[in-house]
């Protein structure tokens, strides 16, 4: 993965990645799923998103990116508000299953489709292509059909989709859900160089160890914890009273122990 370094880093801002003020989401005949969260994001961060099932954190990235229209409250990226239905280049989604993001005849056209929706020049389309695919390694794969993949190519090629794009920032939806070993392995040494603000929701709380530099905890529309992963997992009785278990890892290393 040597070659991400041949890339100029991604340009940051001044302002927050993301920033949430009282964000308010329910669906139609619904309680609440998100109800008045705050908080901010700093650039270069890289955060993971926790809790059960059903704790709301595909609905806070699908609101993030625009496809949702929360009930209240306002979000910002990069200090721009988002606008419900409107496109923001700034974010990518990694979507929880690959199929919904490969729709194309190969590989290549999949990761040149949003390239080509930002009106970009064919030479530079090319050159988004070819750096994103090297970046995940699926170059090799540019020909391929997507949908014949295995399930750890399809979420690399998934990857590259999104940083064709060139967002600032990048929501990872339980990206190791499915995949093997040695693919779960190859996403963490991918997501340790990334260059990007990356929030990463999931239930691969080691992975989220490996990763992230903090953690926050989301149930039941509050955010109930949101700090240093070993601090927040670590803490068995609060990982206990939101359905989640403190990791393996983490029960030879008591939170206290931990060295910041
Ligand atoms: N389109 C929808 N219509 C109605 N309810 C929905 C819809 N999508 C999600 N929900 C409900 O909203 C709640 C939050 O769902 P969400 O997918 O955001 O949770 P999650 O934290 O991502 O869960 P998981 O860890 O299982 O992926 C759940 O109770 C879910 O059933």
């Amino acid at each position: 993965m040597k070659q991400l370094t041949q890339f100029p880093r991604i340009k940051t801002s001044e302002e927050s990645a993301l920033a949430v003020h009282d964000l308010k989401f329910s669906y139609p005949q619904q309680p609440a799923v998100l109800d008045q969260i705050s908080f901010q994001i700093e650039a270069g961060e890289r955060v993971g998103l926790i809790g059960p099932n059903g704790a709301g954190k595909t609905t806070l990235f699908l609101s993030a990116c625009g496809i949702l229209k929360p009930t209240a409250g306002e979000m910002f990226i990069f200090g721009e508000s988002v606008q419900a239905e409107t496109f923001n280049p700034n974010v990518g989604l990694v979507f929880q299953n690959p199929d919904d993001q490969l729709f194309c005849p190969t590989v290549w056209d999949d990761v040149a489709f949003g390239p080509e929706n930002l009106q970009l020049s064919p030479s530079e389309i090319k050159h988004r292509v070819e750096e994103a695919l090297t970046i995940t390694g699926t170059y090799p794969l540019a020909q391929r059909i997507p949908h014949q993949l295995s399930g750890g190519q399809k979420c690399m090629v998934a990857i590259a989709t999104v940083l064709a794009m060139h967002p600032q920032l990048i929501l990872y939806d339980e990206p190791s859900a499915n995949l093997d070993l040695s693919a779960r392995r190859r996403l963490i040494d991918f997501l340790e160089i990334s260059e990007q603000t990356i929030i990463i929701s999931s239930h691969d709380l080691e992975l989220l160890l490996e990763v992230c530099d903090r953690v926050i905890l989301l149930n039941q529309g509050q955010i109930i914890a949101d700090g240093d992963p070993h601090r927040v997992m670590g803490n068995q009785s609060l990982m206990e009273s939101h359905g989640l278990e403190k990791p393996h890892s983490l029960f030879h290393h008591p939170p206290d122990a931990h060295q910041e």
